[in-house]
């Protein structure tokens, strides 16, 4: 019998209740991990891990650096494990969802080795990563089984946050009712999760046939939602099985502008916020000068069937949790009309083959 790989889509719909699960039952998840930051004496923290976990650990970067008024670091779990200089005073926060990643895991190793708090990162229980840190922090979001990962990303960023806002208030950093503030910010912001799936499928349905034509496909994306076009540009790619690139809005002026012609495909992630603007007389110029395919992800009404309009959330800090889902939808959709099921790996074996996932830890 096959294994069952559960769906995609029915996982992004899935994340505003995990966020609801996290949030409720904080007391209960956190304990431990809070507990274990106050037996040691931090002045930065690492937050490691590969792919969509990484992308969780930049998405909740920001936050986490402002409420713990501490340097937070977002790495590749194998840069960390070969860099030479730290401060003694570390805590690694190792994320690895499926937790069998064998970088992750070597992060974690070489964090003890340095003498550092560990604190290991799973959705999975029972998985090898958990034997690699002082304490366990489960991202509890239920099932996901599907490969690429969706509503693991937004569990996995606000459980990233919720520990900073959990020590910040325990340090005084931040008073009760301003950690209240920041859970309702953040449920309301996950709360609309379906609505954005419900645009995107909309979206999507009305610019099938030409996505359909799509072989290369660049993802542009800035500032706060710098996470998100990095974890979009996976998540698609990952799912139609083409070149996907994603560039930061500022990075992608310098040479790669060179290779958009009339068959390049562009995505542009419009969040709120300080580059607005010059995202949208990038896009301009493109639609000009290149001919290319130009599809925007905003909130302001651009009365262009090829954009996505929604009216996302306001709040910077939480932005995050919501840029993401139409380029979550469009992976689902797009793969299942080029024929292929996104939700089993292309070889469930790639893993064990390169020893990049360790069975036993
Ligand atoms: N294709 C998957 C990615 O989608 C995933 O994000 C990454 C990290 O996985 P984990 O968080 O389980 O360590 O591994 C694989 O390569």
């Amino acid at each position: 019998m096959s294994k069952d790989y559960g769906d995609m889509y029915q996982y992004i719909l899935e994340s505003k209740k995990a966020v609801r699960n996290i949030i409720s039952n904080h007391e209960e998840i956190f304990h431990d991990a809070v507990e274990y930051f106050f037996e040691g004496d931090y002045e930065q923290i690492y937050v490691i891990g590969s792919g969509t976990s990484y992308h969780s650990a930049l998405a909740a970067k920001r936050l986490m650096e402002k409420v713990l008024k501490m340097k937070v670091f977002a790495s590749y779990p194998i840069v960390f494990k070969d860099e030479q200089i730290f401060n003694k005073k570390t805590l690694v926060m190792g994320l690895s969802h499926a937790g069998m990643s064998a970088s992750t895991i070597a992060g974690l190793d070489k964090a003890k080795e340095c003498g550092f708090g560990t604190i290991a990162m799973t959705a999975e229980r029972g998985r090898p990563v958990e034997h690699h840190g002082d304490v366990k922090l489960y991202v509890e979001i239920g099932e996901e089984k599907a490969g690429p990962k969706t509503k693991g990303y937004i569990g996995s960023i606000v459980t990233f946050m919720i520990f900073a806002l959990k020590v910040a208030l325990k340090q005084g950093k931040i008073t009760q009712e301003e950690f209240e503030d920041y859970l309702n910010r953040m449920q309301a912001a996950a709360d609309a999760i379906p609505d954005i799936a419900e645009a995107a499928s909309n979206w999507y349905l009305k610019n099938k046939e030409d996505l359909l034509k799509c072989r290369r496909l660049y993802v542009i994306g800035y500032d706060n939602c710098l996470a998100d076009m990095m974890e979009g540009t996976l998540k698609i790619c990952e799912a139609v099985r083409y070149s996907v690139q994603g560039f930061e809005l500022e990075e992608f002026m310098h040479g790669i502008y060179h290779c958009i012609d009339k068959n390049t495909y562009m995505l542009y992630v419009c969040s709120k916020g300080q580059y607005y603007d010059r995202i949208l007389r990038l896009k301009r110029y493109f639609e000009e000068e290149r001919h290319s395919h130009n599809f925007l992800i905003t909130h302001e009404d651009t009365n262009n069937p090829k954009d996505l309009v929604f009216p996302f959330t306001d709040d910077e800090e939480f932005a995050v949790l919501q840029y993401i889902i139409p380029m979550q939808v469009l992976a689902r959709k797009l793969s299942l009309d080029l024929g292929i099921d996104c939700n089993i790996p292309s070889d469930p074996q790639f893993h064990f083959k390169m020893h990049s996932y360790l069975k036993e830890g």
